[in-house]
């Protein structure tokens, strides 16, 4: 059954009103002159309280934008949310103005980037960066923030609270400054966490280890997560839904369970077939890369934006004028190709 692209509710949420609610976003970027690109276009999806939805897709699919344009940090010269809606807890983002942004940022709604010094401040020790937080959005006293840091310093499995709390980020080894960010971004306890790659830049144990502290932290503190990447072998250990974007668009969307036991566009194959850990077994069980590169975002293709690099490709998908729409494969299940209901992909799980 098409769904016309403006009412394509993405990845269907249980809730009546979903925590956060993105709807047709479009966000655009001068790039010179009076030229423009849509880095994204028309991206939809729900987020509940207490969940996980992860948005993967390559570099350059429109993953990052997606999450600054939720948080109000776009480059303020040279991007714009040109349309669309972001609803959180039934409030539109787009109508706050700069401050009211900034107090709900950290407070209502935090980030965490894959690279720790984006956010931590090389000058100031983390006790006092994780305090200036609490004492900003809480008006806790000094020492009360204090305490705070100690303790989220405690809770993000950072040893020695009390000593590191005066530390230095440069003090700090790679992994417990992310671990300090995820304390930094959690103080407030906010409903929304967005994890920008969090562990692509962590040797492996580390991100194992990160990833179970994400998880320990939002079983405890009852947040949803917002969780980039464009890894989905990741994807499969920490999501309840999965969207997929390719080309500033959702290519696919479902839950967990769709996306890996049945997934319905050839991207999100491609996708699997790329990653070494998944245990997904496809035709030569091989590892394979996807052909070709993402397209300039001023130069995308006619069509199916994904067709030039795609095997099952036909006319139908590159004829002007035939963009394919966001059908619904099964209920909660959204892709995007003409040819989905022709093509069957062989995926099982091993053992
Ligand atoms: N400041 C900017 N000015 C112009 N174009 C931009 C800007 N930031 C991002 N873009 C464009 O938006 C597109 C999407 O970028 P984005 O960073 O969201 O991709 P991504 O999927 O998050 O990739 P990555 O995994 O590398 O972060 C890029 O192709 C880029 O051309």
């Amino acid at each position: 059954m098409p769904l016309p692209r403006s009412e394509a509710p993405i990845t269907a949420s249980a809730h009546a009103r979903p925590l956060l609610r993105v709807k047709d976003l479009q966000t655009t970027f001068r790039v010179g002159g009076n030229k423009f690109v849509r880095a994204v276009d028309g991206v939809s999806f729900d987020l509940d309280p207490g969940e996980t939805v992860a948005i993967v897709g390559e570099s350059g699919s429109g993953k990052s934008v997606t999450s600054l344009s939720i948080m109000g940090l776009l480059p303020h010269d040279s991007g714009e949310v040109t349309s669309g809606s972001m609803r959180l807890d039934g409030q539109e983002l787009r109508d706050l103005n700069p401050e009211a942004m900034r107090r709900i940022r950290g407070k209502k709604i935090s980030m965490i980037f894959q690279e720790p010094m984006t956010s931590l401040n090389p000058v100031h020790t983390i006790g006092r960066q994780i305090s200036e937080v609490v004492i900003h959005h809480e008006g806790l006293s000094h020492r009360a923030a204090r305490a705070r840091a100690i303790e989220m310093l405690e809770l993000v499995g950072i040893p020695e609270p009390t000593r590191r709390v005066d530390n230095y980020p440069h003090q700090m080894s790679g992994g417990m400054r992310q671990r300090a960010m995820i304390a930094m971004a959690l103080s407030c306890e906010p409903a929304v966490l967005i994890a920008d790659e969090p562990t692509t830049a962590l040797d492996v144990t580390i991100q194992a280890q990160m990833l179970e502290l994400m998880q320990d932290l939002q079983d405890r503190m009852g947040m949803a997560i917002i969780f980039i990447t464009h890894d989905l072998g990741v994807v499969a250990e920490v999501a309840d839904r999965v969207v997929v974007m390719y080309a500033g668009e959702v290519v696919e969307s479902g839950t967990v369970h769709q996306i890996f036991e049945a997934p319905r566009m050839p991207y999100t194959v491609g996708l699997m077939n790329s990653i070494p850990r998944l245990g997904t077994k496809l035709p030569g069980n091989r590892l394979q890369t996807i052909r070709g590169t993402v397209p300039p975002l001023s130069n995308l293709p006619r069509g199916c934006r994904f067709h030039p690099r795609c095997d099952h490709a036909t006319d139908v998908c590159r004829g002007t004028g035939n963009h394919p729409s966001l059908d619904a494969a099964a209920p909660g299940h959204l892709v995007r190709c003409a040819r989905w209901k022709d093509i069957r992909f062989d995926v099982e799980e091993s053992a």
